[in-house]
């Protein structure tokens, strides 16, 4: 199998369909919704909230909002009263059954769950997954985090309607360190293994350092990108803002890290400071000209013609041309 990662490959050009990238159409179907983009910022203490959601789901950009110290029930309700898709992260435990009954009995449900815990591939997930789809059956389900094509496989046929992939590829995970295991420094790889395999679609979890690696994603077969930390840094963002030499920052801690859980128990998350970098507006912007100019490059004028390219590896073992034949 080829190993490699976002940082050693690059794509290759195909010649230009548009005469402006302003043809190009970065839209993506999920789950039954058009989105502009095919991003979605973590489902991260420090990098979503209620207000960014809205603003989120509003804009029409998907979005999933994270399950941490949040009444689920009244956030979904309030996003109703507002006319507003519900896109809500769910664990596995009892509590979070409970949730789904709730959202059930009261009327509320929700349009996309996340079914978002650190090893994804678990009978706890199956059984999730099938309270779901019991209790909402309307509901659109995302299971995850998972890194290997039996994990997608499985969790496809228990019922997930879309998987997550990526184990230990965030910039705030310490999984690899503290474990042994995940798809940290070949990412892209074992999102192209894991696609090899899918029928539904995948979002692919972590890694995401530059706006280019979202096209690379799109090219090895993800049809969502996952993204914390290029999101995490924002005038908006809920993590603390911080100064350091007269330079400000915002706080983006994982997690599984102390920060989040509030206690030392089965840490697998740091936290690290991001630097201040203007609205989120400007970035998510700027994400869609950039994107704009990938299809471009790609010969092409909507987002799947990405996947048509083909691409070399730098460097290594694997370095070399790949041609799709
Ligand atoms: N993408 C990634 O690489 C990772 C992401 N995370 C993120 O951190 C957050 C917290 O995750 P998580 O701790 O799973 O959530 P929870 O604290 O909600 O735990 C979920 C359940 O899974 C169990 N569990 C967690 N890890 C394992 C494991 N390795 N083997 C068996 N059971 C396990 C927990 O039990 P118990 O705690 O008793 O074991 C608990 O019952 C999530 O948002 C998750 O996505 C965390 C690590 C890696
Ligand atoms: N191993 C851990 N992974 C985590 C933790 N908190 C979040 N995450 C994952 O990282 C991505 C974001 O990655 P980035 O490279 O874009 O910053 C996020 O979506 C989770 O899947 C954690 O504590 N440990």
């Amino acid at each position: 199998m080829e190993i490699f990662d976002y940082d050693n490959v690059l794509l290759l050009p195909r010649k230009c369909r548009v005469e402006s990238r302003a043809e190009c159409d970065t839209s993506v179907e999920f789950g039954g919704r058009r989105f502009k983009l095919p991003v979605v910022p973590a489902n991260m203490k420090t990098v979503v909230d209620e207000r960014i959601t809205e603003t989120l789901a509003a804009n029409g950009y998907f979005y999933v909002m994270h399950r941490f110290d949040l009444d689920n029930v009244a956030y979904a309700k309030r996003m109703r009263e507002l006319g507003l898709y519900v896109s809500i992260s769910s664990g596995v435990k009892a509590a979070d059954h409970d949730v789904i009954d709730r959202l059930a009995a009261e009327g509320v449900g929700a349009d996309y769950i996340t079914i978002d815990i650190a090893h994804g591939h678990a009978d706890s997930v199956q059984r999730m997954i099938g309270h779901i789809k019991h209790k909402l059956p309307q509901a659109f389900v995302i299971a995850g985090n998972v890194g290997t094509p039996e994990a997608v496989i499985d969790l496809e046929n228990w019922g997930a309607d879309a998987t997550k992939v990526g184990i230990g590829p965030g910039k705030v995970c310490i999984t690899r360190l503290k474990t042994g295991f995940g798809t940290g420094g070949w990412q892209l790889s074992a999102l192209k293994w894991c696609a090899r395999v899918a029928t539904k679609p995948i979002i692919a979890d972590g890694g995401i350092r530059e706006h280019g690696d979202i096209a690379k994603s799109v090219r090895f077969g993800a049809t969502l990108v996952m993204i914390g930390s290029l999101f995490a840094g924002h005038e908006e963002s809920p993590g603390r803002t911080v100064e350091v030499d007269g330079k400000l920052y915002k706080e983006y801690y994982g997690s599984a890290s102390d920060f989040n859980k509030g206690e030392y128990k089965h840490v697998e998350g740091k936290r690290i400071l991001e630097p201040v970098k203007g609205p989120l507006a400007g970035t998510l912007r700027e994400m869609q000209e950039d994107l704009q100019s990938s299809i471009s490059y790609a010969g092409g004028r909507y987002l799947a013609d990405i996947r048509k390219v083909n691409y070399v590896i730098l460097g290594g073992d694997n370095a070399g041309e790949h041609l799709l034949m």
